[in-house]
Order: C-alpha cells, then sequence, then structure tokens
C-alpha cells in the first residue's frame, strides 16, 4: 500500500452561500454521518484518501465560510485548485443564483474559460419548501459545462 506522500493529491473548494448544507455534504462525504444542527463555517481543510479507476487519491477538501455577493474570492480558493463543488439548497432561490455569480468570480479571478466544477443542489428532502426545480439545475450545469448532484438526500 503506498504511504501518503506518494498518493496523487487533488484540492477540492466547496463554495455557496449560507446555510445552504456544505458543511453537511462534507461531513457527510468524509464520516458517512449528518449533523441536524447548524454550526457556522469559518474555514476547514478535511481529508479523505480515495480510489478511483485504480488510483489512490489524498483528496484535501477546503470547506468554505458562506458567500454573498459581496464576498471576495482569494486565491486560496482558486490557485492550486483541481475542482470546484458548488453547493445550492433547492428551498432557495437566493443560493441558487449566487452560483453564477461564484461561478463567475472564479473565471475571472482564474482568467479561464472552464473550470472542473460539480454543482449540487441540496434540501431536497424538503420538498414543500422546494423553490428549485431539478430541471433549473440540470441547465445551469449544462450552461456552465459542471457536473450536477439534485436528487440525492443527504439526511
Ligand atoms: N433538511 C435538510 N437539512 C439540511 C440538509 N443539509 C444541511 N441541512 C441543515 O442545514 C443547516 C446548515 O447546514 P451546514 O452544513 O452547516 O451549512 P453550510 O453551508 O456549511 O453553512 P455555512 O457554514 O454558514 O456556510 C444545518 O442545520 C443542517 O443540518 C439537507 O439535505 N436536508
Amino acid at each position: 500500500m503506498p504511504g501518503a506522500d506518494s498518493l496523487k493529491k487533488r484540492k477540492i473548494v466547496v463554495l455557496g452561500s449560507r446555510s445552504v448544507g456544505k458543511s453537511s455534504l462534507v461531513r457527510q462525504f468524509i464520516e458517512n454521518h449528518f449533523d441536524e444542527s447548524y454550526h457556522p463555517t469559518i474555514e476547514s481543510t478535511l481529508h479523505k484518501t480515495l480510489k478511483y479507476h485504480g488510483a489512490e487519491f489524498d483528496c484535501e477538501i477546503i470547506d468554505t465560510a458562506g458567500q454573498d455577493e459581496y464576498s471576495i474570492l482569494g486565491s486560496k480558493h482558486t490557485i492550486g485548485i483541481h475542482g470546484y463543488v458548488l453547493v445550492y439548497s433547492v428551498t432557495s432561490r437566493n443560493s441558487f443564483n449566487m452560483i453564477q455569480i461564484i461561478h463567475d468570480k472564479i473565471l475571472n479571478f482564474c482568467g479561464t474559460e472552464d473550470i472542473p466544477c460539480v454543482i449540487v443542489g441540496t434540501k431536497t428532502d424538503l420538498q414543500s419548501s422546494r423553490q428549485i426545480q431539478p430541471l433549473e439545475g440540470e441547465k445551469l450545469a449544462q450552461k456552465n459545462n459542471a457536473g450536477w448532484v439534485g436528487n440525492e438526500r443527504q439526511k
């Protein structure tokens, strides 16, 4: 088994509005655990080793504080990043609109036309509060050449 130093490293940053479920998503991925309580994130970096197509990767996942249109995207969230996870809540149109704003900020900062990105719609269990239909999420992902996850329940 290879040591940690010989693993391929991948840096992923998770961005989105406040309280959309970024930390819950990361915790679910790393610990397979869901927490009902809300603790606003300042920023935390977590690690997970995973195997993909026979190769082992050391993934560094940066769980960021909630963004709004005035938040400044720093180099920490743009330089040396291998992939972006942009998260909205299906119960919040504001958080959905924020995805395009964040996406455009990243493109602008990096000076590229495309980024490796997955858009995730959370809180799909809250059907009666849903404001964003799956088709809207899918279309947004297509428009931005991104992957999309919007039907998974993490709770
Ligand atoms: N019902 C439901 N609640 C969720 C889901 N995901 C997260 N939550 C709840 O939403 C609240 C906010 O979740 P967090 O994961 O802390 O959100 P966050 O985006 O990291 O928040 P910030 O740190 O402020 O940016 C918590 O009370 C979670 O339990 C979900 O899929 N369904």
